[in-house]
């Protein structure tokens, strides 16, 4: 059975970011993702894993300036300084939290401009590398243009091949059964394919990105194929409650 990790940037949004872990971990949660931990220092956070038995299952490299529009550094040749600069600052928040895997977000180009392929090509190898010698897996993530318009990496096939073709051993793919939904739909095709490359998994319904169930496809029967697929990895609730954090749980009672 995958594990599954609340998103505190989504979920307990009731609460202060600092109080969502507690909350997480009273709602039966025992591992949490969310975007960005860069707003606080890195101890504050161990500290709030710790003290509520929480693993840190994910988060992400800096974006850039997220509130000028930045989405991602990692196909942008005139920010690659910025991109180095920004996997440090990652790791050491990954080694201070105990994350096992950092997702890095593309930015806004054109997957048919060369430029921008190369320079993702070099960031991911580059990335890959300082996190592998950390034992920490990379995620790249496919992301729907509705959601995010003009994003890079719009394409899981691009993504598996890219992953297939770089071949590095902590290089995986982060399959967000709502953007590949989005994308391409054949959801449980694109699972049975891709298992090998995935190395974490959220879930959330669509078109609304509410709960797991709630939406066009049956998410539940989506969550139990990864089991009969064997993924062990998490699976991060990346959806925005309907009503309530904790009100909105009855989906996972079909897990346990
Ligand atoms: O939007 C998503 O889906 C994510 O997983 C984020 O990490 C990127 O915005
Ligand atoms: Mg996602």
């Amino acid at each position: 059975m995958p594990r599954f990790a609340a998103n505190l940037t989504m979920m307990f949004t009731e609460l202060p970011f600092l109080d969502r872990f507690g909350a997480a971990a009273a709602a039966g949660f025992d591992a949490v993702e969310y975007l960005f931990p860069y707003d606080f220092p890195a101890e504050i956070l161990a500290e709030r894993l710790q003290a509520h038995g929480l693993t840190q299952a994910l988060f992400n490299l800096p974006p850039g300036d997220w509130a000028a529009g930045d989405r991602g550094l990692a196909a942008l040749p005139d920010r690659a300084a910025e991109f180095r600069a920004s996997i440090a600052t990652a790791l050491a928040y990954a080694e201070a939290t105990g994350a096992g895997r950092v997702h890095v977000m593309s930015g806004l180009a054109d997957r048919n401009d060369a430029g921008a392929v190369r320079a993702y090509r070099e960031a991911l190898a580059r990335l890959s590398d300082a996190a592998g010698g950390q034992g920490r897996e990379v995620m790249i993530e496919p992301i729907n243009p509705r959601d995010m318009p003009g994003y890079f990496l719009d394409d899981f096939d691009f993504a598996a091949d890219l992953i297939a073709a770089l071949d590095l051993p902590n290089l995986k793919l982060q399959f967000d059964i709502y953007h590949r939904q989005i994308l391409h739909g054949d959801v449980l095709t694109g699972l049975r394919q891709m298992m090998p490359l995935i190395g974490h998994v959220q879930v959330a319904s669509v078109p609304e990105r509410h709960e797991p169930g709630t939406g066009e496809l049956d998410d539940i029967r989506v969550l139990r194929e990864l089991d009969a697929l064997g993924y062990g990895g998490f699976v991060g609730c990346e959806y925005r409650p309907a009503t309530g954090t904790v009100a909105g749980l009855g989906w996972l009672r079909a897990f346990g």
